[in-house]
């Protein structure tokens, strides 16, 4: 039976810390905010937190142990030997053959070391030192004396430790539980990874991420089948979870659409404690609590449920194993971009963070709630409270770091136009010299002399024409950047041209085309190298921008552009030829450019910008390069302007 007639279209908008109190009340209300202690084997322990102490069963050694190979002697009777007056022990009753470890022999309390002693005769040595009791003897309890506390609780087990409980006869340990989760990704739409993609199809990842945050904070993740949006099956399904789980994730299907029925099944089942937290991304949250087990709707976006798992998953599964969350690291920084942000909701915003000069410098990320990427490259998060609304650009901000310090100083900050050659370039450096890497920002050529200008990158690509002299670069560093000592190094030349599609339908064969009311082209932003070069040769030609069709349409790299051509949204648009070789497009050569990397001198002697610089100019780069076309790299690392 399905339940549309059961969607619910109105969220609330609870304030974080309200939700996480109410939660968390209702939670020990039903004594489900703490676990009984789990008891494994000791040998399976390493890593697990005792719950209780642990004290030692028997004595380590539980004898008296001979500590070296020799004969065990009463020492009494070793009382006046001497160098000149020996005395000699008949075996076995005064000396008897011992091994290291072997126990001692009740009538013996000491060992004399096999190299110590001279045979005098076949049952009979001769030693020429008395010895002290217990000389060479472990005794017994001389490591652990049963009923000592081995470790205490609260104490994360080490192999050593692992080994004195052992020792002390301990074969099992209660440790804190590993909170058992279930992961229940749902979805029409998902497909598993690998399968043939159809429109519409999403594969199904998130719950793979998921499963892998659980276990990275102690928990036991168990990743179940992914349910197609079907009411019944999710509560089914939930059913069966509920005895053998602590916890219990519903992973989309949290907010309003006509599918969304993780709130209804859970409300149906339980009690729903709160639906909808003032946090972007993350809003449609679900905390609900069925048979005294948690159930969390998180939802589908991977952002969105990357944060609400940090948000409520984390201090929950930290809490049942009786720990707090980890602090991470903090810095100020000062942001490089304005952010609006809403009134509606606290915003988490993921950034990059680079060190330049003496300062971090945080550059925003993709706000999408879609988009992992945003997390993959993200160093740190950034929270806007509910209140403000936004950043203003150069404000300082404190930054949760998920990268380390140590990290972040070694990253390169570039910002400016984006080439494919700088991803080649920053895998080769993190290759080669480690823990550098490059963090690109792609804002344009002029974006990236601003970026240098106000001292927040440490170098920029660009490709800037002159039209007045037809130069490339060096007249604008020289307009924009004349109170600065600015190095250019040449990257590469590169050719820039009309992507169109596969077979060019459209028949374009030069920027005389797109003045044709059939051809739709697509641009890139303003200060953009390729937006320089289009409007220079469109006025080369006496051709005004007003007579194109989607010139103000705007991408903000080639390979969007080279997207937008492929999707069939435009025909054409200015781009190089690396991006329609990418995207499989047809390209028609309109100009060849010269691409270059601004440094101000001030970071020129900087061991991360020397390592680029030796990079640019091995071979493994230039050959990476040669491999993708339109490239020419005879003049590549040569400096160009000081
Ligand atoms: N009318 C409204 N629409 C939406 C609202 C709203 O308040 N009113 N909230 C938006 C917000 S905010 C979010 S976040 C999303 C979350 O929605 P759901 O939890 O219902 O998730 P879905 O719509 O099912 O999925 C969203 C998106 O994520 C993809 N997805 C889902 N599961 C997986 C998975 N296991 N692996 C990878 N990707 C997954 C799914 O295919 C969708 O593309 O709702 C907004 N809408
Ligand atoms: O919560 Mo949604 O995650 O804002 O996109």
């Amino acid at each position: 039976m399905k339940k549309n007639k059961k969607r619910k279209v109105y969220l609330d908008n609870t304030p974080l810390d309200e939700a996480l109190e109410t939660f968390f009340n209702a939670l020990s209300e039903v004594e489900a905010d703490t676990l009984a202690g789990e008891t494994i084997l000791t040998e399976n322990a390493h890593g697990r937190i005792t719950k209780e102490p642990v004290f030692a069963k028997v004595s380590s050694p539980h004898y008296h142990a001979s500590a070296m190979d020799g004969i065990a002697v009463d020492s009494k009777k070793t009382q006046g030997a001497s160098l000149r007056n020996p005395k000699i022990l008949t075996t076995p009753q005064d000396a008897e053959l011992v091994d290291t470890g072997s126990p001692i022999p009740h009538d013996k309390n000491a060992v004399i070391m096999i190299e110590d002693v001279d045979w005098a005769g076949r049952n009979e040595v001769e030693i020429v030192e008395s010895v002290a009791p217990w000389q060479h003897v472990r005794t017994i309890g001389e490591d652990l004396v049963a009923t000592e506390l081995i470790v205490p609780a609260g104490q994360k087990l080490r192999p050593v430790d692992i080994g004195a409980i052992l020792a002390g006869g301990v074969t099992e340990v209660t440790v804190e539980p590993k909170p058992r989760v279930a992961v229940v990704p749902t979805g029409t739409e998902l497909v598993e990874p690998g399968e043939r993609l159809k429109p519409g199809d999403v594969v199904e990842f998130n719950s793979r991420v998921l499963s892998g945050l659980v276990s990275q904070w102690g928990g036991k993740p168990s990743k179940e089948d992914k349910l197609p949006d079907d009411y019944d099956l999710i509560v089914e399904t939930i059913k069966s979870l509920l005895p053998q789980n602590d916890l219990i994730i519903v992973n989309a299907g949290s907010s309003a659409g006509a599918q969304d029925y993780t709130y209804q099944a859970i409300k149906d089942m339980g009690e729903v404690i709160s639906h909808g937290v003032a946090i972007k991304p993350g809003k449609p949250v679900i905390l609900g609590i069925i048979d005294k087990t948690p159930v969390i709707g998180i939802p589908g976006y991977p952002v969105s449920a990357v944060l609400a798992m940090e948000l409520f998953v984390k201090p929950l599964l930290y809490k049942w194993q009786n720990k707090s969350v980890p602090k991470q690291e903090e810095i100020t920084a000062k942001i490089s971009r304005r952010v609006v942000s809403s009134f509606n909701a606290q915003e988490y915003l993921r950034v990059k963070v680079g060190k330049v000069g003496d300062k971090f410098v945080a550059t925003p990320l993709g706000r999408g709630a879609s988009m992992i990427m945003s997390l993959v490259k993200s160093d740190g998060m950034i929270v806007i409270p509910q209140m403000r609304e936004g950043l203003e650009k150069g404000e300082e901000i404190d930054v949760k770091l998920h990268r380390s310090k140590e990290n972040i100083e070694s990253t390169i900050v570039g910002i400016g136009s984006h080439d494919i050659s700088l991803d080649i370039l920053s895998n080769e450096l993190s290759k080669r010299y480690p823990p550098y890497t490059l963090s690109s920002a792609h804002v344009g050529s002029m974006g990236g002399l601003m970026a240098l200008k106000r001292g927040e990158a440490h170098m920029a690509g660009v490709h800037l024409l002159d039209p007045e002299t037809g130069e490339y670069n060096i007249p604008h560093i020289k307009k924009y950047l004349s109170d600065q000592d600015i190095i250019l190094v040449n990257l590469a030349y590169r050719e820039q041209g009309l992507l169109v599609a596969k077979d060019n339908p459209k028949n374009i064969y030069g920027l005389e085309d797109l003045k044709r009311e059939d051809v739709k082209m697509v641009n890139r932003q303003k200060g953009a190298g390729t937006r320089i070069l289009l409007d220079y040769k469109l006025e080369e030609l006496g051709i005004s921008s007003e007579q194109l069709t989607g010139y103000d349409r705007e991408e903000v790299n080639h390979l969007s552009v080279a997207a937008a051509v492929n999707g069939g949204t435009a025909d054409c648009g200015l781009g190089i030829r690396a991006a329609a070789e990418a995207l499989d497009l047809d390209f028609i050569p309109v100009s060849k450019e010269r691409y270059d990397i601004a440094i101000p001198r001030d970071f020129w002697d900087w061991e991360g910008i020397q390592h680029i610089l030796k990079v640019i100019r091995s071979e493994e780069f230039k050959h990476s390069i040669d491999e993708l076309s339109g490239y020419d790299l005879s003049a590549s690392g040569e400096i160009l302007h000081c």
